[in-house]
Order: structure tokens, then sequence, then C-alpha cells
């Protein structure tokens, strides 16, 4: 499938990835990767279990060598010398992050901030911005999945970094810890931090992220933002409308030869499938329903649509 347009010009690009592979014996994990990442944007990272993702994650961070490929962030080869600077302006959540059960909540975070060199005295702050300052005192052993989630996010946050790795960071949020973790990465961008995110979540990523790779097979299918991603793919839209007295035929009748690939009654609404070259003459159709129209809502399709389309 072709990838769509969009990809900017990798020459400001904060991460910028050429042809990236990796292979474990006749596993291609990741596969001739081509990336640019621009700094302040929120970039989604996409695709089935197994796909690629963390082992284009971890190769990106510089903590497994790439079998072919070029791999640069903030301009430094992440195979150079040059790379350890740059690690300080990185902050990272992996997958599955590794907690020890004895140490409180502020416990963890010293330790983490020891490890990586940077004052332990923004610890306790960075609790609050993640909601957990409440149970700083208690040990991790008893935390809930979601806290130990958020742990993991303030971990990713100590230093301040420019550039955040976030691997799957919403497993185990509530659908209001998403939301907040949401707003706390859109603070960030507006700082000007640069964040990589992978997420399962389609429905969750879609409005939020500024552009995403859909990656399949080692590779990346498609890159852009929802919107282009949608238009390459040519997906269906679907017309909702809610019409005075149900009355379906006057709706069949307004549309009356315009191409529609299905039309659907129920709960009183019209469901009307076409394709997108068609919107405007279905809108312009519908309008002649005048009044008679109550409601209209127009349906795009959504990611996972995005998402079955090119990685099958
Ligand atoms: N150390 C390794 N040795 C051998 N194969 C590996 C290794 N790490 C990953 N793989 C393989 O590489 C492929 C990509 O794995 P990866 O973990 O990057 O996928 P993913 O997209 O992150 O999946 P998930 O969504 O399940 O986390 C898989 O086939 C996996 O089995």
């Amino acid at each position: 499938m072709q990838a769509a347009a969009e990809a900017p010009a990798s020459a400001g690009a904060v991460v910028r990835v050429r042809g990236a592979s990796k292979h474990y014996g006749a596993v291609r994990a990741v596969d001739g990767v081509d990336l640019a990442v621009q700094r302040g944007e929120l970039f989604g990272l996409i695709g089935h279990n197994g796909a690629g993702k963390s082992t284009l994650f971890k190769m990106m961070l510089g903590l497994i060598p790439a079998t072919a490929g070029e791999i640069a962030i903030d301009g430094a080869p992440v195979s150079g010398s040059g790379f350890r600077a740059v690690r300080r302006k990185i902050g990272y959540l992996p997958e599955n992050v590794v907690l020890y059960d004895n140490l409180t909540g502020l416990e963890t975070l010293h330790f983490f901030a020891k490890l990586k060199s940077v004052p332990a005295a923004g610890c306790g702050a960075l609790l609050e911005r993640v909601g957990l300052a409440h149970a700083a005192g208690r040990r991790v052993r008893e935390y809930s999945k979601g806290m130990r989630q958020r742990l993991g996010f303030a971990q990713a946050l100590l230093g301040r970094p420019q550039i955040l790795f976030l691997d799957e960071p919403t497993t185990g949020l509530d659908p209001e810890a998403i939301r907040e973790f949401y707003v706390i990465l859109r603070g960030l961008r507006a700082e000007g931090v640069t964040v990589i995110i992978t997420s399962h979540i389609l429905a969750e990523i879609q409005e939020r992220v500024d552009r995403l790779a859909i990656m399949a097979a080692g590779k990346v299918q498609a890159l852009g933002t929802v919107q282009a991603l949608r238009e390459a793919m040519d997906l269906p839209l679907w017309f909702d409308v809610r019409v005075a007295d149900s009355d379906f035929t006057a709706v069949r009748d307004a549309l009356g030869s315009l191409p529609v690939a299905a039309i659907e009654a129920h709960d009183g609404r019209v469901a009307v499938q076409v394709r997108r070259e068609s919107k405007m003459a279905v809108f312009a159709a519908l309008a002649t329903l005048g009044e008679r129209v109550l409601d209209l809502h127009v349906r795009e399709p959504s990611l996972e649509d995005v998402f079955f389309g090119f990685s099958d």
C-alpha cells in the first residue's frame, strides 16, 4: 500500500530514521523504516502485536543496534559518541516499566533521579503532576496498574526531557486518567517537547496525535495525519439524517441518481454511505429537503477503519 504524503522534510527533524532495519535471524522485526519527527510534534506509532513498534523504539533510543540504516536524534547518530549528551534530553516509558515493590512512589522517583543524575528536588511536584501526590508515601506494592503506569510516566518526565518516547503509556489507565494524561502531553507539546507514543487503542489516539505511522510486518505502511490517511484510503463516509415524519422515501428521492454505496434506516434515521468525492453533492441534494431535515451528521471513517485498510 502506498504511504500517504505529508511526511515533512527530514532536514529539521528531531528524530530522523533512514532505512532502519533490525533482523533477528529470519525475523525482520523492523524492515527498512524511514521516519522524520519534527520538534514539538505529537507523533503516534500504531500497529498489530509484533508489528515492530517496540523494536523501533529501542533502536531510536540506542538501546539495541540496528542491523542496517541510520537513526539520529537531535542530529546525533544513536550509535555515535555524541549520543550520550543527547540521551540526557530523552525521557522513556518502556512497555513494561520495572518498579521496585518495596520502595514508595517518592523513593522510586528519587531512585530514578539518581540514575539519571538529575536533582531529586522536583520529584514531589512530578508526582503531583501525574496525580500521585496522595500516594507518594505508599509502597509501590500497593499501587494499582494505573498508578504504576502514572509512576512510570513520572519517571519518564524526570529531568524535563525534550524528547519523550512513550511505549503504550495509557495501558491500565481509566478514561479520566487517559484524558488527564493527554492534557499533560499537550502541555508538554506546547513547551516544544517532542512526543512519540505507541498505542493499541486507536479511538484514543486518533484525535490526539499530530501525525502517525501505521506499522505492519516491520515496515511503515502509511504515514501522515489521520485525515490524510483517510483521504489516501478513499474510504466512504456516512451521512446520518433525521428527517421529519421519518420520511425515508423523501431522502431517497432527494438523492436521486447520486451514487450511494449503502442506505439504511434505523432508529428514525437514515444512514447514507457515499464516496468522499460525492460528499458535497449529497449535501446539496439533502439541502433541497429544507426544514424537513431535522438533524444531519457526517461520520468520517475511524482510525480503526483506516488501520485495517493499511495493515491487513
Ligand atoms: N529479542 C528478540 N529476538 C527475536 N525476535 C524478536 C526480539 N524482539 C522482537 N522480536 C520479534 O520482532 C517482531 C517485532 O516485535 P516488537 O516487540 O517490536 O513488536 P510490537 O509492535 O512492539 O508488538 P506489541 O504491540 O505486541 O508490543 C516480533 O515478531 C517479535 O517476535
